[in-house]
C-alpha cells in the first residue's frame, strides 16, 4: 500500500467544472474523502463518515507519490507567505486544531497535554492561540519535553513511575493549579494507559477531558473520577468542517509556527530512511520530496539511523503505551 496523508503539491490540471483551482496554485491537501450524503455528512461531522475514502488507511492508497486526484473542495490553496513544506504540515495542524475545539478551551485557561509528539505539541501550539494561559506538556521523554518548553509550553513534567494519582498530584502542585483544583482541559495525545489514568485524576471538577491519542481498543480508566467531578469527555477524530481553513489561517497569521517541527527535506528515494530516522526518537518530522520535485540529497539532516537509539526508543514507546 503506498503510504502519505500529510501532504501539499502544486495544481497540474482542474476537472472543467472546477472554477476555485488553477494549474501553478499550491495547495494543502485534505487526505479523506467522505460519502457526503450519510447522516453524519449531512450534520455536518464528515469527519464520522462511516464511508470515508482517507489516504493511507486499507484499502486506499496514500498521497506519497507523484500525482494525487483529489475533489477540488479539499485542496486548499495556500497564502503567498505559506510555504508548501507548512502546506504538509495543516494535515496534523488540523488534528490539533479538532481536538483542541473538542477541548472548548476558554482565555486565561489552563490545558494539560499528555504527550508532547507532534499532535501534543500542535494541541498546545493552537490552546495558546486559543488564548490558554497556562499550557502543560507532558511527556516520559525529557528531550520532548525540552523541545514543547521552546515550543509554546509554559511548562512541563516529566511523567515518574509512580500511580496516576501520584502523577497527578505532582502535576498540579508543579504547574500551580493547586488553587484551580487541577487543570481546567486535560488532553490525551499519547494513547497510552498511564497517562489517560493519570488525566482523569488531573483535570478539575467540571473540566474537560479530550481524547485525541490512539492506543490500545479496551483501557482500564477512573470512571469515578469522570462521575464525581462532572467532567466532560470527549472523543476527537482527524478534522471536519473548517478545521482546515483554521489550521492555514493560524499559520498564515504567525500564531503557529510549523516550521519549527521540521528537521529536514529527504528527496523521494530516502523515504525509507526517513521513516527510519523519526523511529529512532531525536526528530519530530521529515518532509520527503515528491518524485518529481529536484530535491537531489537530504537538506537539512543526515538520515542515518542510531540502531542503539532506534531500540531504546522503541522500548521507551513500548512501556509508556502498556505499563
Ligand atoms: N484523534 C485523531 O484523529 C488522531 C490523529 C492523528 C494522530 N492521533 C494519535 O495521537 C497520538 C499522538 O500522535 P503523535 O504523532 O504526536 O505521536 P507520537 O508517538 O509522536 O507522540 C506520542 C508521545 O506520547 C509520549 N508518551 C508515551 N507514553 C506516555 C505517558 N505515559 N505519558 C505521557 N506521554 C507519553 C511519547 O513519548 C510521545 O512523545 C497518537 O496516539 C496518534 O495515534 C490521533
Ligand atoms: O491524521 C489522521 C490520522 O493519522 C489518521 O486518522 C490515522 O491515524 C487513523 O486512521
Amino acid at each position: 500500500m503506498v503510504l502519505g496523508h500529510e501532504s501539499a503539491g502544486t495544481v497540474v490540471s482542474v476537472g472543467n467544472a472546477v472554477t476555485s483551482l488553477k494549474a501553478g496554485d499550491r495547495v494543502a491537501l485534505e487526505p479523506g474523502y467522505p460519502c457526503r450524503r450519510c447522516s453524519p455528512c449531512l450534520s455536518g461531522h464528515y469527519n464520522l463518515c462511516p464511508d470515508m475514502r482517507f489516504a493511507a488507511t486499507p484499502p486506499y492508497d496514500g498521497t506519497l507519490t507523484g500525482f494525487w486526484t483529489a475533489p477540488s473542495d479539499f485542496c486548499y490553496k495556500l497564502p503567498e507567505n505559506v510555504s508548501l513544506q507548512e502546506g504538509a504540515l495543516i494535515e496534523p495542524l488540523a488534528v490539533a486544531v479538532h481536538i483542541t475545539k473538542q477541548g472548548n478551551i476558554q482565555p486565561g485557561q489552563s490545558v494539560v497535554i499528555m504527550g508532547a509528539g507532534p499532535v501534543g505539541l500542535l494541541c498546545g501550539a493552537v490552546a495558546k492561540a486559543y488564548g490558554a494561559s497556562k499550557v502543560i506538556a507532558v511527556d516520559i521523554v525529557q528531550s520532548k519535553l525540552d523541545f514543547a518548553k521552546s515550543f509554546t509550553a509554559t511548562h512541563t513534567y516529566l511523567s515518574q513511575r509512580v500511580s496516576p494519582e501520584e502523577n497527578a498530584r505532582n502535576l498540579i502542585e508543579a504547574a500551580d493549579l493547586v488553587e484551580n483544583g487541577g487543570a481546567d482541559c486535560v488532553i490525551d495525545a499519547s494513547g497510552a494507559e498511564p497517562s489517560i489514568q493519570a488525566s482523569l485524576h488531573i483535570v478539575r471538577m467540571g473540566g474537560t477531558y479530550v481524547q485525541g491519542g490512539m492506543g490500545k481498543d479496551n483501557i482500564t480508566f477512573p470512571i469515578m473520577a469522570l462521575c464525581l467531578k462532572e467532567v466532560t469527555a470527549k472523543g476527537s477524530f482527524r478534522y471536519g468542517s473548517g478545521d482546515y481553513k483554521l489550521a492555514i489561517d493560524l499559520v498564515a497569521s504567525g500564531k503557529v509556527d510549523v516550521k519549527k517541527l521540521v528537521n529536514g527535506v529527504v528527496p523521494f528515494k530516502k523515504a525509507e530512511e526517513a521513516f527510519q530516522k523519526v523511529k529512532e526518537g531525536q526528530v519530530i518530522k521529515i518532509l520527503i520530496a515528491g518524485p518529481n520535485e529536484k530535491v537531489e540529497e537530504s537538506e537539512g539532516l543526515d538520515t542515518s539511523v542510531d540502531e542503539k537509539k532506534l531500540k531504546e526508543n522503541e522500548k521507551a514507546s513500548a512501556a509508556g503505551g502498556c505499563c
